[in-house]
């Protein structure tokens, strides 16, 4: 596309004429910058794009987006926000893709990725060509990409959406964290279905309070827009059991489809039965009844699948094809996902890393637990410090064996966040074993038959990151070695 015509989607008031270069792609690096190049100079956390502006010169770019005057030797485009700027023409540059989809977000503190995959299942049972877009890749028809963002910047998403129609896909499904809304990277997205999944603590070191949280949040049903188009519902979808539902009916014209249990709701579980094979419970949607049986197991695993269908018969689905997909599903890796060896006790792997999720986790063990519960946990570095003391009294409470242990540390002492664990249990019993492998190695030896073991807050993680290092570290190879270590392996 044309630089000049691809400035006309800013609608800038002052016009932008100068040369016009062929544009080949948008890019926010320098190092993947290419002859033809449009480099955008974003200011990060850790460096100024703008520093690497004349690098992107000599790597072929071919005019440049900035937020303040650069002597180069190409066109200059200085604009007030370049984040901004950057996602209107990442949308432009590849033809507005995601308005040729239909797109379903996901927020919410827990179940995204959960529910996008419940989704996806779904549609894919519908003989459907789908994209993910989440926190353990990036899948594209059967393409799978890793990511290093649950929601990267405007440009991969856009770039990944355009692949996608590229493949046929008709159907893309997407986590949406209140970073990326925070940040802007969604700027762009024509989102189809908006799903709110529930609001608790977690990243309070990015967002300071709950209050800026909800109003991240917000946005995304805020940004559904007000136009009521022919044959182009848009739909928010909310959780009827949490408060934050009603700020975001406030926020957003969109049609609002409610699901819950304890509330009234559109979509509605009553009666659920919970064991370690399943949870059953009967569904009410409408006029409509139905007995439902997981193999997913949890009260939460319930409110995910509610989400889903709510989503999916808004999407037009029949409701007992989406039932029959649900039910299929065995579950998500890294979600109370099972590690079974040859031991006399069930040993659970699960991405809890949050005070509600590490709650609701633990509750659900306890549902079929009958002696010990050991959990090991830890809390992850440069993430929020204020879930540490909480996480660890949770720990405390629901399971008769707490082994703190480390997750990723990151930029940050090991010791020091256990210590910050330890300052939420003060006079309780718990053991503190900082080697995670070393953790998961003693709640395999002391476990015994009926008691569970709960290793959580890594889930389908394949690393640790200590400092700069990215060690290779699978709780689900840890705890199987340990498993067959002691059990021997048959
Ligand atoms: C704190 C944060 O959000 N950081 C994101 C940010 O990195 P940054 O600001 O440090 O970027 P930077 O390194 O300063 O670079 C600034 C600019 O200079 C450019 N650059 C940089 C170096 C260079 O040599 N040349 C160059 O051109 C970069 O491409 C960039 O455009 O921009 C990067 C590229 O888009 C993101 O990958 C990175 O996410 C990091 C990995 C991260 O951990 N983010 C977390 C906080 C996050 O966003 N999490 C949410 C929620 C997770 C969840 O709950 O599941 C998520 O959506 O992932
Ligand atoms: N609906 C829910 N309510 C509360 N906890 C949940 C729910 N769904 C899943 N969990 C718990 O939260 C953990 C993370 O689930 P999941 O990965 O689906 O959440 P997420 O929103 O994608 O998280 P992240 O923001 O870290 O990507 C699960 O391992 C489980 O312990
Ligand atoms: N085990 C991870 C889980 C959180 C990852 C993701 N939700 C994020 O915040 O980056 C950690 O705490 O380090
Ligand atoms: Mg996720």
């Amino acid at each position: 596309m044309k630089l000049q015509k691809l400035l006309s989607y800013l609608h800038s008031l002052f016009s932008h004429e100068g040369e016009n270069p062929e544009i080949t792609s948008i890019e926010n690096d320098n190092r993947k910058v290419k002859d033809g190049s449009l480099f955008v100079c974003i200011k990060g956390y850790t460096v100024d794009g703008h520093d690497f502006a004349q690098s992107a010169v000599e790597n072929g770019a071919a005019a440049v987006i900035a937020e303040r005057e650069l002597d180069l030797p190409v066109p200059v485009i200085v604009v007030r926000d370049s984040s901004r700027a950057m996602a209107v023409l990442a949308d432009a540059f590849y033809g507005h893709p995601t308005q040729k989809l239909r797109l379903i977000g996901i927020t919410g503190t827990n179940g995204k990725t959960t529910t996008s995959h419940l989704l996806e299942k779904i549609f894919e049972d519908r003989h459907e060509k789908t994209g993910l877009i989440g926190t353990m890749y990036t899948k594209i028809a059967d393409k799978v990409y890793e990511t290093k963002n649950t929601t990267p910047d405007s440009v991969t998403l856009q770039k990944a959406f355009h692949e996608m129609t590229e493949a046929s896909v008709s159907t893309a499904i997407m986590e949406v964290s209140s970073h990326a809304l925070e940040l802007g990277r969604v700027h762009g997205c024509d989102y189809d279905i908006a799903v709110f999944t529930n609001l608790t603590q977690d990243h309070l070191d990015f967002h300071k309070t709950m209050d800026r949280y909800k109003q991240a949040k917000s946005l995304f049903f805020s940004q559904l827009g007000n136009a009521y188009i022919e044959n182009r519902p848009k739909y928010a979808v909310l959780n009827a059991d949490d408060e934050a539902t009603e700020d975001f009916i406030k926020a957003t014209a969109a049609t609002v489809v409610t699901y819950g249990i304890d509330n009234e709701a559109d979509i509605r579980a009553k009666d659920l039965k919970i064991d370690a094979n399943g949870t059953s419970f009967i569904l009410t949607a409408g006029k409509e009844e139905r007995y439902i049986q997981l193999k997913l197991i949890g009260k939460f695993s319930v409110y995910n699948v509610l989400s889903a269908i709510a989503a999916s018969l808004c999407a037009g689905n029949d409701i007992d094809d989406t039932i029959k997909s649900i039910e299929k599903i065995k579950g998500v890796a890294g979600r109370f996902e099972l590690v079974t060896a040859n031991q006399a006790f069930p040993v659970i792997v699960d991405y809890a890393h949050t005070p509600d999720s590490l709650e609701n986790v633990l509750k659900t063990v306890a549902e079929f637990a009958e002696k010990k519960i050991f959990v090991i946990v830890g809390c992850g570095g440069d993430r929020d410090k204020t879930k540490r003391p909480i996480m660890a009294e949770i720990a405390c409470n629901l399971a008769t064996d707490p082994i703190f242990t480390s997750d990723n540390p990151r930029s940050e002492d090991a010791a020091q966040i256990l210590r910050d664990m330890e300052a939420g249990v003060a006079g309780k019993e718990y053991l503190v074993i900082e080697d995670r492998r070393q953790a998961i190695i003693h709640a395999v030896s002391k476990a015994e038959e009926g008691d569970v073991i709960l290793i959580a807050g890594k889930g389908h993680e394949t690393y640790q990151l200590v400092g700069d290092e990215v060690l290779h570290f699978d709780d689900r190879e840890e705890a199987e070695k340990a498993i067959r270590s002691r059990f021997g392996t048959v």
